[in-house]
């Protein structure tokens, strides 16, 4: 199942702040934001698909997370800040190729197929990551380095893309087969756009094994590539996308389009995306993957990126003129999405304050972006307090029931949820500077939980007023409806 990540160097952002974004698109997952306290992580993980056990660490740092409120599926925590001011989100699956999983097959649990046998556990993936890695890290390498070790140790049933960031850094990671990995800082003045493919384009190998400033890989990964005769590049570049990556017929209608919408929405005058000499088309396979935009971003534009659906386009699903091209191409704003997540970690705050996590639940295109602090203690019920059942007393559900209310009427509703997600960010931004100020100026940070409570009471009110707003039009639109009325 498909997400979109998007990471934003600290030059590259209006504030001096590094982002790490992704849309965590399972199939309607059920999410909620809470706090893990040091005292609520496990100190032996067991993973429900691969049955992989691992002793942790002692003294865990507390951390955001975003898991599943069913528990019977394990805890697939999909993103978070710690208390070190370290983000990271778990995980984009990307693409491989049939030369690399032959070489180092994925470690898949193995049923014991007698009394006689074992299981045999397989390795970790997207249900464990955060919760064995993020409590443990105090900047973006070390999320690195970490996970890269368990990866070793441990290998992985599946492929997948990983982001750490702290005050400094943006880090991207890539598993390769069921036990290489390879990761990069990403540019301080880029963006990365990922969608579900195997997504890095350039690695400095000489760094990787020299320095390491901006690159790190597993040890044998030269030999690796050499022995197995994986390097189909041409031109004696070093394009890792051309040797663990993916080139199929579905990735031109199910991920190269949306890196091109990104792309397109991030420079437009950096490259040509349109018409029939564009360099780049929502089906080429040479997209960067980082671009240095035309403006700076800010949280509004990554959010605005993760809730896209092709807009301008002939392939925007629901309106402009039909060319027959309406929604041939999976959008980046999807319905099935559980939460979408925004780790800001940024520079000119006391540390106490530094972490800011936008949260949108459900499909993004409908939601809006609600900024928390991160360092509490416990996050507001609205956010955290979320069971299986629909109710319009959280933000999950009240989303969920916006987005499916919203959609068949798109055209009569989009001006409500624009109105909608503008209120609620400007809203949180004014909060968010009010509390910034009184806790820099009286060193108080204990008013962040204060401030969580203020931005979660206006968004439940923006939220329940624009549900009113949806479920009205939907009404008038349902199809017994009758134009004639008594009198
Ligand atoms: N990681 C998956 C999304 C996913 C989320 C939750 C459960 C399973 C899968 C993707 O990138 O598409």
């Amino acid at each position: 199942m498909p997400c979109t990540t998007v990471l934003v160097g600290r030059k590259a952002s209006n504030d001096g702040s590094t982002m790490i974004a992704r849309t965590d698109d399972g199939h309607f997952d059920v999410k909620k934001l809470i706090k893990v306290t040091p005292k609520d992580q496990p100190k032996k993980y067991k993973s429900k698909i691969s049955h992989v056990e691992i002793d942790l660490p002692e003294n865990p740092l507390g951390y955001t997370s975003c898991p599943s409120v069913d528990p019977k599926e394990g805890i697939w925590a999909a993103t978070g800040i710690n208390e070190a001011n370290v983000g990271m989100t778990a995980t984009e699956t990307i693409t491989s190729n049939p030369r690399v999983l032959a070489a180092d097959p994925l470690v898949v649990y193995q049923k014991a197929k007698s009394r006689k046998e074992k299981d045999v556990p397989g390795g970790i993936g997207e249900e464990d990551i955060v919760v064995l890695v993020l409590p443990y890290i105090r900047t973006a390498r070390e999320g690195v380095e970490r996970l890269g070790k368990l990866l070793e140790q441990y290998g992985t049933y599946e492929s997948n893309g990983i982001a750490f960031n702290d005050e400094h850094e943006v880090w991207w990671m890539e598993t390769i087969g069921g036990h290489h990995w390879m990761a990069r800082r990403i540019p301080e003045d880029r963006v990365v756009i990922m969608p579900n493919q195997f997504g890095m384009d350039e690695f400095d190998l000489k760094d990787a094994f020299d320095k390491q400033e901006a690159h790190l890989c597993s040890a044998d990964l030269k030999e690796f590539i050499r022995d197995n005769h994986l390097d189909l590049n041409q031109d004696g570049k070093f394009n890792p996308r051309n040797i663990f990556g993916s080139r199929r017929d579905m990735d031109h209608i199910y991920n190269t389009p949306r890196a091109w919408f990104m792309g397109r929405y991030l420079t437009p005058t950096g490259y040509s995306w349109d018409g029939p000499n564009a360099e780049f088309t929502p089906e080429s396979d040479n997209i960067p993957w980082s671009l240095k935009p035309d403006r700076k971003v800010a949280a509004e534009d990554v959010k605005y990126m993760l809730s896209s659906h092709y807009q301008g386009t002939p392939y925007d699903p629901y309106i402009g003129r039909d060319t027959g091209c309406r929604g041939m191409y999976r959008s980046i704003g999807i319905n099935r999405t559980g939460v979408t997540s925004i780790c800001q970690i940024r520079p000119d705050v006391p540390d106490a304050i530094k972490g800011i996590e936008w949260i949108v639940f459900g499909s993004t295109t409908f939601g809006a972006a609600l900024p928390v602090y991160t360092n509490v203690s416990v996050m507001p019920d609205y956010l955290s307090k979320v069971t299986l059942d629909t109710s319009t007393e959280n933000y999950y559900w009240s989303s969920r029931l916006i987005g499916a209310l919203a959609d068949p009427c798109y055209a009569s509703t989009v001006q409500n949820i624009e109105r909608y997600e503008l209120t609620v960010m400007t809203k949180a931004r004014t909060l968010i500077r009010e509390y910034d100020r009184k806790m820099t100026e009286s060193g108080n940070f204990s008013l962040t939980e204060e401030a969580n409570e203020k931005l979660s009471a206006m968004a439940k009110e923006e939220t329940i007023s624009t549900l009113n707003k949806v479920l009205l039009t939907a009404s008038e639109k349902m199809k017994n409806g009758y134009n004639l009325a008594d009198n």
